[in-house]
């Protein structure tokens, strides 16, 4: 099952910019900076309801700076500019989610769930079969 919004995934050109204006918009600080090499990424993290009531499924904004030439994020930005890369929704089990959506037609990208930013398992839908929207699966790695 699709629980919630978990982020919304921005490409930017320089993270340090982006921190500063963000920061400024939500008016807090990012919580986190991880690099994960295997995407060519790193990203910053902002949670948008921290002060609400159920703050574990509050909805975060991840910016994603490239960190080399062949990074989707470094792809995207030189077809599309600086905007929204992707709609990443949390999932319970994300193996049977890849599963049940391959069965309704769609792409995954990766046919194994591959480790994403903060703590998460991940998987990807292709634009092309999702309204030109990128889409990613996650999944909260247990302690
Ligand atoms: C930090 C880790 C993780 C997390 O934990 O949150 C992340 O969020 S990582 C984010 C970065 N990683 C990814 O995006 C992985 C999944 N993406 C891919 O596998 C590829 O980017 C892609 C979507 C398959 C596209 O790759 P490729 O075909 O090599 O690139 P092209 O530039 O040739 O694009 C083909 C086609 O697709 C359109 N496109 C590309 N990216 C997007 C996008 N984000 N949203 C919408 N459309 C996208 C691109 O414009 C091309 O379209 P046409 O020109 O019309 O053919
Ligand atoms: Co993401």
């Amino acid at each position: 099952m699709l629980t919630n919004v978990e982020h919304i995934g921005i490409a930017v050109r320089d993270l340090a910019v982006s921190n500063n204006l963000f920061a400024k918009l939500l008016n807090v600080q990012p919580y986190k900076t991880e690099t994960v090499a295997s995407e060519g990424v790193v990203t910053s993290f902002f949670t948008v309801n921290s002060g609400s009531e159920s703050p574990g499924k509050s909805t975060k904004i991840e910016l994603l700076e490239a960190t080399s030439p062949d990074s989707p994020i470094a792809k995207f930005l030189e077809k599309k500019g600086e905007g929204i890369h992707h709609i990443a929704f949390e999932v319970d089990d994300i193996l049977a989610e890849m599963e049940r959506l391959k069965g309704e037609g769609f792409t995954v990208l990766n046919e194994v769930p591959k480790r994403g930013a903060d703590n998460k398992l991940v998987c990807f839908l292709h634009p092309k079969g999702t309204n030109g929207v990128l889409i990613e699966l996650c999944q909260a790695i247990k302690a």
